[in-house]
């Protein structure tokens, strides 16, 4: 089987062209192997590009443990990119994933993608929660670079307030009136990875309520930078969502199963 390896900010995901249909959707331990940075591949996630008969294309997202995630946003624009280099669109698209459509346009170095609108954002026994397509907490801390990303956001992603499902856990530190440096505890890979796209997006609605933010806000993480851009409803809510930064194919390769 055909795979391409593509990455968004450090966020990196094994890539599938499924048109077909026949990739083992339904076999977990292959999935979870193919993620495996010692027995497969390697890759915070697989994402599988099917047909769909109202879309351009659908997205299918697997988490590294094998399981099908929520939205993931980094992946959503690695799979546009994808998409694009197989020469399924010209430069805007629309597909559909988990959580409904999604619109996209491709640059030469970055991808726009506009994510689901938000309801609101909620405090969680004194936790601020949100869903941006995914389940996100975000936490604002004063010194991000030397956290303990991988034990304090596992306490929160197991705690009571979140279960069963569980929640990604983003810390956020303010750097300026405009930019903010973000680290998440990503549900699915039990780990710190370099970007969450889906939480990067509720670090920025969250720093535009809670720190006066204004839109674009410019995230920084491990693996690069993202912006987003946002329009704040009456209701509390927020619509017109959108995720832009680079996603790049890494490299093309067969899997022998
Ligand atoms: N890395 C993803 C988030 C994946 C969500 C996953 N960890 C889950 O909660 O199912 C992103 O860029 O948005």
């Amino acid at each position: 089987m055909d795979f391409f390896k593509y990455q968004g900010t450090g966020n990196d995901f094994v890539v599938v062209d499924d048109r077909n249909g026949t990739f083992p959707a339904s076999n977990q331990a292959l999935v979870e192997q193919l993620c495996h940075r010692r027995f497969g591949v390697g890759a915070d996630g697989l994402i599988l590009l099917q047909k769909d008969t109202d879309y351009d294309f659908r997205m299918v997202y697997f988490n590294a443990d094998g399981a099908e995630g929520s939205m993931c946003g980094n992946g959503g624009r690695c799979i546009v990119r994808f998409a694009h280099d197989l020469g399924v669109f010209d430069q805007e698209v629309r597909f559909l994933a988990v959580d409904g459509e999604h619109k996209a346009v491709v640059n030469a170095d970055s991808v726009s993608l506009k994510m689901s609108p938000v309801s609101g954002i909620e405090d969680r026994n004194g936790l601020t929660f949100l869903n941006t397509g995914s389940p996100h907490v975000v936490v604002f801390v004063d010194d991000l670079e030397s956290l303990d990303v991988v034990a304090e956001g596992r306490a929160i992603r197991y705690s009571d307030s979140f279960k069963p499902g569980g929640t990604n856990v983003n810390f956020a530190q303010v750097l300026d009136d405009k930019s903010v440096f973000v680290r998440t505890y990503e549900r699915g890979v039990e780990d710190e990875t370099y970007s969450c796209g889906t939480g990067v997006t509720a670090v920025a609605l969250v720093a535009h309520q809670q720190v006066k933010m204004v839109s674009p806000v410019m995230i920084k993480t491990i693996g690069g930078n993202l912006r987003v851009s946002f329009n704040h409803l009456d209701n509390g809510g927020f619509d017109d969502i959108y995720l832009i930064g680079p996603a790049e194919r890494v490299f093309a390769g067969t899997i022998t199963v």
